[in-house]
């Protein structure tokens, strides 16, 4: 929790005030009994003394005592105000921090922690720590003065009496310790679970339709149940604990006020003391239990909010795996768009055996560079390499002649126009999702991309046309033309490298050819990598790699390796016949 600490700087001035506010106010409240002690005392008490001269003397203490307590009530007023603006301050920019580290984050880490716990992470344990700073601001420093005062103030009223302080005390501090030891280990355990229960409900939301068709809901019903009686439970049995711990120190608070008032008794029978300093010692008395009170509550808000702390500065610790270098160098050389692939070696993370072995090739600046093979056989994990998605483990990456590694990011992937197997768009206008590839493209280069993307038709048959609503992750259009508003979100930023991971399999055999033949006319200088299944996709590009269980098999053109590579020529057998080949 201490290193999220640095978070609070800025509002540093804000808790030095909100101190001086409770320091105030605990003085004043530590006053009080004092006062109250004098009316009793000397007002009450004093029957030697004319009764109006009494009366006056209690009315003007008893103004006094209002006029401190409504200076306490604006102390609290005050620390309230205060302390809430620095929780949600702290959360407000812890919220940033952790957005914009997930943010700099390479698939590797989006892997090690699940999108759910990510969720939680920004959302559920930020609010934790919201909660815990603002009851910190309110009671952490109120409580200590309170409670030392408290003593000083009542061994001051009471030296003999004092041992009952020290009965409170001894038995409160037993009572947190145990409440502490058996509900710290549950609070990691409810993070956790709520992170489960997020997954669930995440993935019950986004595969619906999947459970639907497989009749699946009572399945999906159980899971979720499960998750949800397993939070359930484990915050049942928490509550349980507090629930018995408040009622405890009720009781504590209460036999301590008869122990007093029994020894308080003897002492005032013995003249040993008066009645108002009995009652100012009952009152520092409860002032102590409630300091305490306090304390302990904060006690039991600490664990919980320490364990949301370490899983917030597990992110904002965690080092990206892809980094820019140092000094990273210019992609501006007379290479434009010219890829190779120098032995590349590379596998998962904690993956037994490389998924790409030793691949070498070229891709040329006006060409188009098809990569090909069965499923699983490494062509994403391959075009991945290159935006530097990930590192490659052996080899190198040029482009324009340069490692990928040693070129800033942004540079890099400023050049790439980057088509994911599955198409992800955004909510809002088609245009604002085209947009997303370059802010200020014109309404040329719009109408442009949209025509070469064969997206023009469909934009036009929609009421609004490029301004027609994109709902969440394009639910709203089909998954062709969400394809197709991908390809001219990547042809806006009119880049020197086109990657095409898949990206036309939704598209009908049609609508494929058009596609194709017009990124040929247009993008001519452009250099083109395209993953793709279909035969037909890749039999015109200038050059083909057959990938096989990570390994190149065969380069070349169609005609070449219809005559040399055995894989090549199995998957174009299986897809199209002798004639439709030739
Ligand atoms: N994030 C990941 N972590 C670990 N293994 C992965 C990851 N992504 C892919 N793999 C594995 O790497 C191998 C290659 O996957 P890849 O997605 O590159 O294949 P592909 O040829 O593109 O397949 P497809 O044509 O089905 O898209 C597969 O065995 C896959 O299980």
């Amino acid at each position: 929790m201490l290193k999220l600490t640095k978070y609070l700087k800025p509002f540093i001035c804000h808790i030095i005030l909100a101190i001086i506010l409770l320091f105030a106010q605990a003085m004043a409240d530590l006053s009080l009994p004092d006062y109250m002690s004098n009316i009793i005392n000397n007002g009450i008490q004093q029957n030697n003394i004319p009764i109006v001269t009494r009366q006056k003397y209690i009315i003007n203490t008893g103004i006094v005592m209002l006029l401190i307590s409504l200076a306490s009530a604006l102390c609290i007023v005050g620390v309230g105000f205060l302390a809430s603006k620095v929780a949600a301050g702290l959360s407000c920019n812890l919220r940033k921090a952790v957005f914009t580290k997930v943010q700099s984050f390479s698939k590797s880490e989006l892997d090690k922690f699940s999108t759910a716990s990510l969720i939680t992470r920004t959302t559920n344990d930020i609010t934790q720590i919201q909660t815990l700073v603002a009851l910190m601001i309110r009671m952490v420093f109120y409580a200590p003065i309170m409670g030392v005062g408290g003593v000083i103030k009542a061994i001051e009223k009471s030296p003999s009496m004092s041992w009952i302080i020290g009965v409170a005390v001894i038995s409160l501090l037993i009572l947190i310790v145990a409440v502490f030891l058996i509900a710290m280990p549950k609070f990691k355990t409810i993070q956790n679970l709520i992170d489960r229960l997020n997954l669930v409900t995440r993935e019950n939301l986004s595969g619906m339709m999947v459970i639907r068709a497989f009749n699946t809901q009572a399945f999906e019903e159980e899971r979720f149940d499960m998750a949800n009686k397993n939070l359930t439970n484990t915050n049942i049995f928490v509550n349980r604990v507090m629930a018995f711990m408040f009622p405890t120190m009720m009781l504590i608070m209460n036999g301590i006020t008869l122990l007093i008032v029994w020894a308080g008794a003897k002492e005032i029978a013995a003249s040993s003391m008066q009645v108002g300093d009995m009652m100012a010692f009952m009152q520092y008395a409860m002032q102590i239990i409630s300091a305490f009170l306090m304390l302990s509550f904060i006690f039991i808000m600490i664990p919980r909010a320490s364990v949301a702390a370490q899983r917030i500065a597990e992110v904002l610790d965690t080092q990206p795996e892809i980094k820019d270098p140092k000094n990273p160098k210019s992609l501006d050389n007379d290479l434009k768009g010219y890829i190779e692939f120098k032995n590349v070696s590379f596998r998962y993370h904690g993956a037994q055996k490389n998924i790409l072995e030793n691949i070498s090739f070229t891709a040329l600046p006006g060409e188009t560079t098809a990569i090909i093979g069965s499923t699983g056989s490494g062509k994403s994990t391959l075009i991945n390499l290159i935006p530097r998605f990930y590192d490659v483990n052996e080899g190198q990456i040029l482009v324009n002649g340069v490692d990928v590694r040693d070129i800033s990011q942004s540079d890099l992937r400023d050049k790439i126009g980057y088509v994911p197997q599955k198409s992800s768009l955004f909510s809002g206008t088609i245009e604002s999702n085209l947009r997303y590839g370059n802010e200020n493209a014109s309404q040329e280069d719009l109408l442009e991309a949209a025509n070469i993307s064969q997206a023009m038709e469909f934009i036009n048959e929609k009421t609004n046309a490029f301004e027609s609503e994109i709902s969440q992750d394009g639910s709203n259009i089909s998954g062709g033309q969400k394809q197709r508003l991908s390809i001219a979100r990547a042809l806006i930023k009119k880049p020197e490298i086109f990657i095409f991971d898949d990206s036309f399999s939704a598209l009908d055999f049609k609508t494929d050819a058009a596609l194709r033949k017009s990124l040929k006319e247009k993008l001519a200088s452009s250099t083109i990598i395209l993953v793709a299944q279909r035969i037909s996709t890749v039999m015109n590009a200038e050059k083909i790699i057959v990938l096989d269980e990570g390994k190149v098999v065969g380069i070349g053109n169609h005609k070449q390796l219809m005559e040399s590579c055995t894989t090549y020529k199995e998957i174009a057998f299986s897809q199209l016949s002798k004639e439709e080949l030739s």
